[in-house]
């Protein structure tokens, strides 16, 4: 795929004066829709069921006719382009991934490349291509059954295929609405792992307003008709919902949220944790150390410095080595963590949560008053800021 500059594939789309009538209904579902959606970048469409979201976002890639208006993906317009180039330019993922069930992996991928006319070395190496690209063996994978997959690999397997012809636009419905909230929250992951390798312009509809926080570039807020209540950033609608429907939506936990848009690096953990070697130490000589800085608890390191086990310092004086004294290290966070995924590794730990650099080396401890005087922080900030306007 030709890059327009800085490494971004997808293209803007611009959508004018959109409306859908379906036959027989009185209103519209979708009524004069204006929205332009920027190149490379991730936008969420969020809203109450029935509002439109579906709706708008099938106009784009013409499963859905609009009744007017005009519809441009890089400056053509849709309404005129025919089925092959439509697909070129347009991938589709939806929930549940929507894989033939009589095809196997590999064909459900050469969908569209197949379609397109590609030859058959091309299309096996796309295959492959796409398949490690998310995730899959090949090997392992390719001549499986859609019912031979768990969800969240079918899940894999619809993204891989909408990509496949490596189109410059995604349309993502719901495409992780039916998987547990584990792997929802790994395919999240590993889709905006892959967008900053491929940039595309990804247009994507979630009920979930923390999804659309965690992957939006931008979240459209619909209401009734598609009509929009508030485009923007996800920090400026946590900052400052538009109106009372927006802030509905947004929810009572609001700072809560903006958690989940602060990295551990962001704020400042601390680093004075008493740290050992287990290899390179004793029980009774760590007690030593622990007597000297006046302190109870000390965490174990491997010799690669990554965090090993808390030890009390009641757990040394029955401990045969540092290796098993103690108790096991539970959720360790990176310094790359949100304070969303601090705030639970906090929680579960009990007390404070290890935080990693990125060889998974010990670089410091975090605890609930660093989260606590974050949010009150935003809060200042967020009080200030509706004071002012
Ligand atoms: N084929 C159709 N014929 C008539 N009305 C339709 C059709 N498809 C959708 N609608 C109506 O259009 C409106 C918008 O539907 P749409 O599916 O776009 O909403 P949505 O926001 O995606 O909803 P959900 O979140 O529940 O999927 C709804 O009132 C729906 O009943």
């Amino acid at each position: 795929m030709a890059e327009n500059g800085n490494g971004v594939s997808g293209v803007e789309i611009q959508l004018e004066n959109v409306t859908k009538r379906y036959p027989g209904s009185r209103e519209p579902a979708v009524k004069d829709f204006n929205m332009t959606i920027p190149a490379g970048k991730i936008v969420i469409l969020v809203g109450p069921s029935g509002c439109g979201k579906t709706t708008t976002m099938r106009m784009i890639n013409r499963l859905i006719e609009p009744t007017s208006g005009r519809i441009t993906i890089g400056g053509e317009d849709a309404l005129k382009l025919n089925g092959d180039a439509l697909r070129r330019k347009i991938g589709y993922a939806i929930q549940q991934a929507g894989l033939f069930p009589h095809f196997t992996v590999a064909q459900n991928i050469s969908v569209v490349p197949g379609l397109l006319g590609w030859d058959k070395k091309k299309i096996n190496d796309r295959v492959d291509e796409m398949m490690d690209l998310v995730g899959l063996d090949p090997a392992e994978y390719r001549d499986r059954f859609p019912r031979q997959l768990s969800g969240g690999q079918q899940q894999r397997v619809g993204v891989a295929r909408a990509l496949a012809a490596d189109p410059p636009v995604l349309l993502m419905d719901e495409p992780f609405g039916a998987v547990d909230p584990i792997t929802r929250g790994n395919l999240q992951d590993e889709l905006l792992r892959l967008q900053s390798d491929l940039r595309k312009t990804i247009v994507f509809v979630t009920h979930d307003f923390d999804e659309a926080v965690k992957l939006g570039d931008k979240i459209a807020v619909l209401g009734n008709q598609s009509t929009i209540q508030q485009y923007d950033t996800p920090e400026a609608i946590l900052a400052n919902p538009a109106n009372d429907m927006v802030a509905g939506f947004v929810g009572a936990g609001a700072s809560l949220k903006q958690l989940t848009l602060l990295r551990v690096r962001d704020v400042e953990y601390a680093d004075d944790a008493l740290t050992v070697v287990a290899s390179e130490s004793s029980p009774s000589e760590l007690r030593k150390r622990m007597n000297e800085a006046g302190k109870t608890y000390a965490l174990v390191l491997d010799a690669r410095r990554r965090p090993r086990r808390w030890v009390h310092i009641r757990d040394l004086s029955t401990a045969g080595s540092l290796a098993v004294a103690g108790r096991p290290v539970g959720d360790i966070v990176s310094t790359q963590s949100t304070l969303q995924d601090a705030l639970e590794a906090i929680l579960s730990e009990g007390g404070n949560a290890v935080v990693t650099g990125s060889r998974g080396e010990y670089v410091g401890t975090i605890d609930i008053t660093t989260v606590t005087d974050v949010l009150q922080q935003l809060r200042e900030e967020h009080d200030a800021g509706s004071a002012a306007s």
